[in-house]
């Protein structure tokens, strides 16, 4: 039964002209006359790497035999052979899901060469599997189907060094899979280095990136190595992208199309070979249009985008997340691991997680410090999380109280670490109502005034203000 290839046709001159033409090319094959049976030995657990069919059988058909095996084995590559060479067949047999069409008669090398091919889909497949698993098996937890595309995505560049913009909330685990990326690459042995934009000060991310040389600006008393030489031959992790200064975006890109750069101060073009990994929570493609963000860096950056869920879109993950931290937090603290009550655990399940994993790793922290028992009672939970919960926030658009949204975005900023937010809501708050009110009033802008409650004057500056293209 360990044959790779089975073929199934009524038609025993078809076998054994396969059968025959396959084992010169020395691909072991087993035959069969109807689609039953191989379908049972398929149903008993065996499969091979790749099935031959016929569509025309007299019991059970081909693309029935198709759909079957594809209940079991979905990624198993079939090939539909099929006397009646029209466009219809094809078409049916590729949006029943084949691998590849073979009109009868059929050339026997061309038979054999499709064979392979489909043997080479089938054992790529399986290595991407393989990568799958171990890229969620080691260290990222999740199994959700939105984090199963996560998860896909890294395993499926395992072998390349290609950029990836990482793209999702603060702290739904965006270095992780950076980190995942750079361990499954074929540069895991080398220097992983992250760098968050949003922590440095503006005027020291240039020599931080790039080094400098000696008494390059004043303070810079000896020359020093920047990150992308740190990282040379390794990865570049650069977090919070959309914070990068203009000018620094222009050498960064520069740094990406010639592979070298100068120091601060230097004159020596110094060459690299980074991989770049960047990330944000920010929308990027808003920033390029906004004039904050370089187009051509975007689309350099660009390449491959994994974008990480919201933690309110996987809550299926939460329990499992939640275990795994109480037990990594018990075993930091050296002290007994606890488990959540059934009423706590339907609670977390209800937070709407402003801060994502990050918060619930943090809370889970302090529920193993602060609970008193050992099992984790919902009078345990922290105050914080008994404010908002996630049905009270879709319940809150449904009952157009914009209010809870606004609480809500404000625990957001606020477990960031963002400050002055009351300016940035001040902007959007008052840019909403004014674009609103230009567009009951078709653009009038002196009935838009009255409609806003605003004088003239002040509707006037506040479309400058708030960067109104309206004229
Ligand atoms: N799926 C996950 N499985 C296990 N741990 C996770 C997962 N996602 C996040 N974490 C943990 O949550 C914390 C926050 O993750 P991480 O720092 O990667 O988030 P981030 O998106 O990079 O945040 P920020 O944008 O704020 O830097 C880390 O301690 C990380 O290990």
């Amino acid at each position: 039964m360990n044959e790779p290839v089975w073929v199934v046709d009524d038609d025993s001159s078809i076998r054994w002209v396969l059968e025959k033409a396959l084992k010169v090319a020395d691909i072991g094959c087993m035959s069969f006359s109807n689609a039953e049976d191989l379908l049972l030995q398929i149903q008993s657990g065996n499969a091979p790497q790749v099935v031959i069919s016929d569509v025309r059988m007299p019991e059970m058909d081909g693309m029935t035999l198709l759909q079957e095996i594809h209940e079991h084995y979905p990624d198993l590559p079939i090939i539909i052979m099929t006397a009646h060479s029209d466009l219809d067949s094809a078409v049916k047999a590729y949006k029943g899901g084949a691998f590849e069409y073979l009109p009868k008669p059929f050339d026997i090398d061309e038979a054999v060469s499709l064979t392979k091919r489909a043997l080479e889909h089938a054992r790529e497949t399986s290595q991407l599997k393989q990568q799958e698993s171990r890229v969620s098996n080691t260290e990222i937890i999740g199994e959700a189907p939105a984090m199963q595309e996560v998860f896909r995505a890294v395993g499926r560049l395992s072998r390349s060094s290609i950029s990836v913009l990482i793209n999702g909330q603060s702290g739904t685990g965006k270095e992780l899979v950076a980190q995942a990326l750079h361990k499954h690459s074929p540069r895991s042995d080398e220097t992983f280095i992250a760098l968050n934009m949003a922590a440095i000060p503006a005027d020291l991310i240039e020599s931080e990136l790039f080094g400098h040389e000696k008494g390059a600006f004043t303070g810079a008393q000896n020359a020093r190595q920047g990150r992308f030489e740190q990282a040379d031959g390794g990865t570049l992790f650069l977090d919070e992208i959309g914070d990068m200064p203009i000018d620094v975006q222009t050498r960064l890109l520069r740094v990406l199309a010639d592979g070298q750069f100068y120091r601060v101060g230097g004159h020596q073009p110094v060459k690299v070979d980074v991989r770049i990994i960047a990330a944000t929570h920010q929308d990027l493609e808003k920033r390029v249009e906004d004039g904050k963000f370089r187009e051509d860096l975007y689309h350099r950056l660009n390449v491959i985008k994994i974008h990480l869920p919201s933690l309110n879109e996987r809550r299926e993950d939460i329990p499992l997340l939640a275990k795994h931290f109480l037990a990594k937090a018990s075993k930091e603290l050296g002290v007994e691991s606890k488990q959540l009550s059934k009423a706590a655990e339907e609670k977390l399940m209800d937070v709407a997680w402003p801060g994502n994993v990050r918060q619930l790793e943090n809370t889970c922290r302090w529920l193993t410090v602060m609970a008193s028992g050992q099992e984790i009672l919902v009078d345990d939970l922290p105050p914080e999380l008994h404010m908002l919960s996630a049905t009270e926030v879709k319940q809150s658009v449904i009952n157009d109280d914009w209010t809870v949204l606004l609480a809500n975005w404000a625990d957001k900023q606020l477990l960031s670490g963002r400050n002055d937010i009351l300016d940035a809501a001040q902007y959007d708050f008052e840019k909403v109502l004014l674009s609103c009110a230009l567009k009951h009033t078709q653009g009038h802008k002196q009935e838009a005034a009255k409609r806003l409650g605003w004088g003239r004057n002040t509707l006037t500056r506040k479309l400058k203000e708030l960067n109104f293209s309206h004229d």
